[in-house]
């Protein structure tokens, strides 16, 4: 299987969740990745897999002087898609969402192969409805995404999750992975795989008001990484990181987490039964995040917070209200959990296998 899961965090992960299970079905993947860093990186994580790199392509506004190029270099991938599959004799290709998902599927399609994609937020993206009609089926992370695909075959699949989430490291080795106390209550706060500028701000400004003793591990994102930890230095408890390539140990070491409401990270904090406070990215397309966050505080597994009615006081109030209390925590976590799909992968590859066995 092909598996197109390159551009950001939020499709990249899932589709090595998904590797994971086809290679542990006996089956042979190549993916298909953006020339990001976050991607180039996973080509250490995993050397186990085959990988290639294709354009990163962004669609520009309809009438935009950047359509033609945009057309151009969409056909152009297309070809270079068609190409590899051909090459790795493809049986089936798996887009995991975003415009990169887009060329492979076309040349899926072109080829006479089936096509699948994978949609986990609540409201789909362009995108993913464009490519959806080159999909026998599509699959989705989250109920309210069903009506967007009107005549498509849809399955309720969930997101799928790396397979290092199921084993999570002791709290005690955890916390030693990031010099933190493991006896000290805990706030993880996550930006998603590009960090979060605002919201970096926000708690380096409301952590003098936390409850005393708690302790932060921030993630602060590659680029803002610096700019926080200048204004974290010399605090107790508060340790900064850019990109984290160890998630689980940072999941283990936290009580809570104070999050944006990108799609993987809200499966993983199901996944894990993680009380949260979301924070939705005001700028993601169609506000996409705010739906997605809509979805947990519905369930009582989140607060739902928006950037523009958030300052560092009311901040500052809400993870004291939720670092101290334990109850409303565990409410929280049972909820995060109702919502988790621990068997994604697998409901995507029995999804994908029972196409390919009636072909
Ligand atoms: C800004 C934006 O539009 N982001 C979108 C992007 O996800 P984006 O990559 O921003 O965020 P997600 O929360 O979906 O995924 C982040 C992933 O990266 C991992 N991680 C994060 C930080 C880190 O330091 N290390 C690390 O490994 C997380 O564990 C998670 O698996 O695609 C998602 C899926 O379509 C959408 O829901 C998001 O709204």
């Amino acid at each position: 299987m092909v598996i197109a899961c390159g551009g950001t965090g939020g499709h990249l992960f899932p589709g090595l969740a998904v590797a994971e299970e086809w290679t542990a079905r006996g089956g042979e993947v190549l993916l298909l990745i953006s020339e990001k860093k976050i991607d180039q990186e996973a080509r250490r994580k995993y050397p186990q897999y085959r990988f290639e790199t294709v354009p990163a392509i962004g669609k520009p506004a309809t009438f935009s002087p950047k359509m033609l190029p945009f057309l151009w270099k969409l056909w152009r991938t297309t070809g270079r898609c068609g190409s590899l599959l051909k090459e790795f004799k493809a049986d089936a290709v798996l887009g995991m969402g975003g415009f990169t998902s887009l060329p492979p599927c076309w040349a899926a399609k072109r080829g006479g192969l089936p096509a699948f994609v994978h949609d986990s937020n609540a409201l789909p993206g362009k995108a993913n409805r464009l490519t959806a009609k080159f999909c026998r089926k599509v699959f989705i992370g989250m109920d309210p995404a069903r009506g967007f695909f009107p005549g498509k075959d849809v399955v309720a699949t969930g997101t799928p999750v790396r397979a290092e989430m199921r084993a999570l490291p002791s709290r005690k080795d955890a916390a030693a992975k990031f010099g933190l106390d493991p006896s000290r209550p805990t706030l993880l706060v996550t930006g998603g795989s590009q960090g979060a500028r605002r919201l970096n701000s926000l708690v380096a400004m409301a952590f003098g008001d936390f409850p005393k003793g708690t302790q932060v591990l921030h993630i602060a994102g590659p680029l803002d990484q610096p700019r926080v930890e200048e204004e974290a230095a010399g605090r107790d408890g508060y340790r900064v990181v850019g990109f984290c390539d160890d998630m689980p140990s940072a999941y283990a070491i936290s009580d809570a987490v104070l999050s944006r409401s990108g799609a993987s990270s809200m499966t993983e904090l199901s996944f894990l039964g993680l009380p949260s406070i979301l924070v939705p990215f005001p700028y993601a397309a169609d506000d996409h995040q705010t739906r997605n966050a809509e979805v947990f505080e519905k369930a009582g597994a989140a607060f739902l917070e928006p950037e523009g009615a958030l300052d560092a006081a009311k901040l500052a109030a809400r993870v004291t209200s939720l670092m101290s209390d334990l109850q409303t925590r565990d409410r929280m976590a049972q909820a995060a959990r109702s919502l988790a799909v621990p068997d994604a992968a697998a409901r995507v590859c029995d999804a994908i296998e029972a196409t390919l066995s009636r072909k």
